[in-house]
């Protein structure tokens, strides 16, 4: 049975020196009674919760449960307001901002890069790393230090330093903004708001093992994330937060008492359980020809694209999007859509609300002689914001949703055009499990209805939903896997060896 220990409320007064002292003496930050409102919406009320020094705190909760939003106030990044933040070492009386945090050693890796794609890796990391010496050779010491600590952290990672973020794939950024976290001098707290959605397996077991090694030295971790396996494996204890609030710390998590203080209250349509297996192949949709084994995907199929991150499989899907009548060797349809890895900066329109941005793309099918049916419009974003659980009403402007929330608005995007050829780019990043499980029930049905799916994903097990897998490496297809063949372990081994087609 796992130990549930429930957080005592303690007194919310500001940072005092009473309070400091009043930590444990094995706690390295702690947040007392903290809430935070955004205009009507309670994003945390009375959250108690402590980190001790050299632990892996893990922290779970469905899209908005106000994980981000707790580790913002952490990190000195917003006030709350109400309750307080206490951390060991800072001074009596000194309110809790980002300076306070910084010089408690408080450090946090965000979910949306934080990193400047016109400057090179080494000059974002002298960006927040400004650390003494002479004026002079600022920029080969920053890019010694950031090369240094991406070699241990992630041996084999091919970011050369001097090259321009821009230019880096999303795994690669994710290594480098957790590189330059890594480089802060008396590092005692490390934020991590799931840095695994975007790194490859091989990648995320690295940073697991240095994670180890930094709490064997006593730095203290709080990761947030959504995939159970990855906190249970790798937590010392589980947060798990509902609605705003922690609903329990487990000392022994598995994933079924998780998933149950989580409280997994989303649903999908009724008619996508009915038509998630009747499912078969049809003609050919798409296809790309060239040397080596080809790739097609058929009406009603749902076709994986694996293998270590960044080996192509983003490059192809891009090759699919951007097919014309007379591209060589790709045929696509005409009617596709396309959900972007990137939702940054290739994804959210950020000036517009939930609704603008998710029928933006199916305007044309709500359209007469060119004028929108302003009610087929609403009614088009309050079926999908329903079907998806979206947490944010129509007209909320996207960035004030959480950032599973805003991944599900670009899902539903492309569900909600009559595209014949879908393609996923790593599309579930960040969005929690049980809605997860619906998105897989609805794809299943959308390729029952006769569409065709190209899915890329980084998470190995989630290939198992496809009725094909394609593994790349090194930019080629080089082996494709179905039925029996299509395992986890299969995917990882062909990532690796020569593979062959079966
Ligand atoms: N800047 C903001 N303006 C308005 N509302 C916000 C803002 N930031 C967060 N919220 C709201 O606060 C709530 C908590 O959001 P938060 O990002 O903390 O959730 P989360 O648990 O991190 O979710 P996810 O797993 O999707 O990242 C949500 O309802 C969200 O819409």
């Amino acid at each position: 049975m796992p130990t549930t220990i429930t957080q005592t409320p303690t007194d919310a007064s500001a940072g005092s020196a009473t309070e400091a002292a009043a930590l444990g003496a094995a706690t390295t930050i702690a947040a007392r009674g903290v809430t935070k409102r955004y205009g009507s919406t309670r994003a945390l009320t009375g959250v108690d919760l402590h980190v001790e020094r050299g632990e892996i705190l893990g922290l779970v909760g469905h899209n908005g449960a106000g994980k981000s939003t707790l580790m913002r106030i952490l990190a000195g990044r917003e006030q709350p307001d109400d309750g307080a933040v206490v951390a060991r070492g800072t001074t009596s009386g000194r309110s809790w901002d980002a300076a306070a945090a910084a010089a408690a050693g408080v450090r946090m890796v965000y979910q949306e890069l934080a990193l400047c794609p016109d400057l090179t890796v080494a000059e974002n990391a002298y960006l927040s790393d400004r650390r003494g010496g002479s004026p002079f050779g600022w920029s080969g010491r920053a890019e010694r230090r950031i090369g240094e600590v991406l070699d241990t952290v992630f041996p084999g990672h091919g970011v050369a330093v001097v090259r321009r973020v821009g230019e880096l794939t999303l795994a690669q950024r994710q290594m480098v903004e957790i590189a330059r976290a890594l480089c802060t001098e008396r590092l005692g707290l490390l934020i991590l708001d799931e840095p695994t959605e975007s790194l490859g397996v091989d990648a995320a077991d690295q940073l697991y093992a240095h994670l180890h090694r930094l709490t064997a030295d006593g730095v203290s971790v709080l990761l947030i994330s959504h995939r159970m396996a990855e906190i249970i494996a790798h937590s010392d204890r589980v947060a798990v937060m509902r609605d705003g609030a922690v609903a329990g710390v487990f000392a022994e998590a598995d994933e079924r008492s998780l998933l149950q203080a989580m409280g997994g209250d989303v649903h999908a349509p009724a008619a996508v359980e009915a038509e998630a297996d009747a499912r078969s192949a049809g003609e050919v949709v798409a296809a790309i020809r060239g040397d080596g084994i080809p790739f097609e995907v058929r009406a009603g199929e749902i076709v994986g694209l694996a293998g270590l991150a960044g080996q192509g499989q983003e490059r192809m899907l891009g090759r699919l999007w951007a097919a014309g009548a007379f591209t060589r060797g790709v045929s696509a349809p005409r009617r596709r859509a396309y959900v972007p890895g990137d939702r940054q900066t290739s994804g959210i329109l950020p000036l517009w609300s939930v609704a603008q941005n998710l029928t933006i793309a199916a305007l044309r099918g709500i359209s007469t002689a060119g004028v929108v049916d302003g009610r087929a419009k609403r009614a088009l974003a309050a079926r999908w914001i329903d079907a998806l659980s979206i947490r944010g009403a129509a007209a909320t402007p996207i960035t004030a949703l959480s950032g599973g929330n805003q991944q599900k608005v670009l899902v539903a995007r492309a569900f909600a055009t009559d595209a014949a050829l879908v393609l996923l780019d790593d599309p579930f990043r960040g969005v929690d499990v049980a809605t997860k499980s619906e998105l897989y029930t609805l794809m299943k049905s959308e390729a029952a209805a006769g569409r065709a799916i190209v899915w890329y994903s980084t998470e190995n097990a989630e290939m198992a939903h496809c009725d094909r897998v394609y593994v790349l490496r090194a930019g080629r297809i080089v082996s494709e896997l179905a039925g029996d063949s299509n395992t986890e372990e299969r995917i990882i081994a062909d990532s690796f060896e020569e593979g062959t087609v079966r």
